[in-house]
């Protein structure tokens, strides 16, 4: 089989599982965890990476192991979101940003408007724009028109673990999107991963339902290959729903026949 790499903004990957950083138990469990999952994308937020995450500096314990994706997570403006992803490529020297900009602090649903304004200037600075979106087929076109590498629609709101709530819409985007689409947010198991990839999505990223599950270790491992399975019935395509049954043996030469 020849190797189905992940291209984004010229830049390739052979997992197309991206994992959060955000609230493992300790640092070994999430050391562990991102080796068991194969991500080769790992997102932190700029508050947490700069400083002290797990016990020593979250970026020296991860350096030269993944391709890091710096998130503006807590932003609620413009002016928020472009000054974190300017400090985060100071700080850890990349231009790639997952681009976060929450417009309720309830259901943390992204502010199109303001997500629009903020992806626009950052792509005008030279940065490799990631929005985390609404799954709303319009938005991701707007998104990628003003230049952004990726779009990064919701399955349901962050943290929720209720899956793909509308997978019609998650299938429409993929059909249509001119850049790969990243499931971001509200994956609550290995399924669902599965099903976005099924669904068409170029890759998935996750937190919440590897860093909170009983054995992020296992879940991790569970989500690769979730994501690894998905990947693989999309790329063979599924049979046709039918509504009435079909015998898959054939009837010719059946005994009584
Ligand atoms: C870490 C991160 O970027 C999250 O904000 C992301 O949206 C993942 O959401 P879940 O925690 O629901 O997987």
């Amino acid at each position: 089989m020849t190797q189905d790499l992940l291209t984004i903004a010229g830049k390739s990957f052979s997992s197309r599982l991206f994992l959060g950083s955000a609230g493992y138990p300790n640092q070994q469990v999430f050391l562990d965890s991102l080796a068991a999952s194969g991500a080769e994308v790992l997102t932190v937020s700029v508050r947490r990476a700069d400083l002290t995450g797990y016990g020593e500096g979250l970026l020296d314990l991860v350096a030269g192991k993944v391709w890091l994706l710096p998130n503006t997570a807590g932003c609620a403006t413009v002016k928020d979101a472009v000054l974190t992803a300017q400090l985060a490529r100071e700080a850890m020297g990349t231009d790639w940003v997952k681009l976060e900009l929450i417009g309720d602090r309830e259901t943390l649903y992204p502010d199109v408007e303001q997500l629009l304004k903020a992806a626009d200037t950052l792509v005008r600075d030279g940065f490799t724009v990631l929005p985390y979106c609404t799954d709303d087929p319009v938005v991701c076109q707007r998104l990628a028109d003003v230049g952004c590498a990726a779009v990064m629609p919701l399955g349901a709101p962050i943290g929720t673990g209720l899956g793909i709530l509308n997978p019609y819409n998650i299938e429409l985007i993929c059909s249509r999107s001119p850049v790969p689409v990243v499931l971001d947010a509200g994956i609550g198991t290995a399924s669902d991963a599965a099903l976005a990839m099924e669904l068409g999505c170029d890759a998935v990223l996750l937190n919440t339902a590897v860093s909170r599950s009983t054995d992020p270790v296992r879940m991790a491992a569970a989500m690769r290959t979730g994501v690894e399975g998905g990947r693989l019935a999309r790329l063979a395509g599924r049979i046709p729903k039918r509504t009435r049954a079909e015998a898959s043996s054939p009837e010719l030469g059946l005994i009584g026949g």
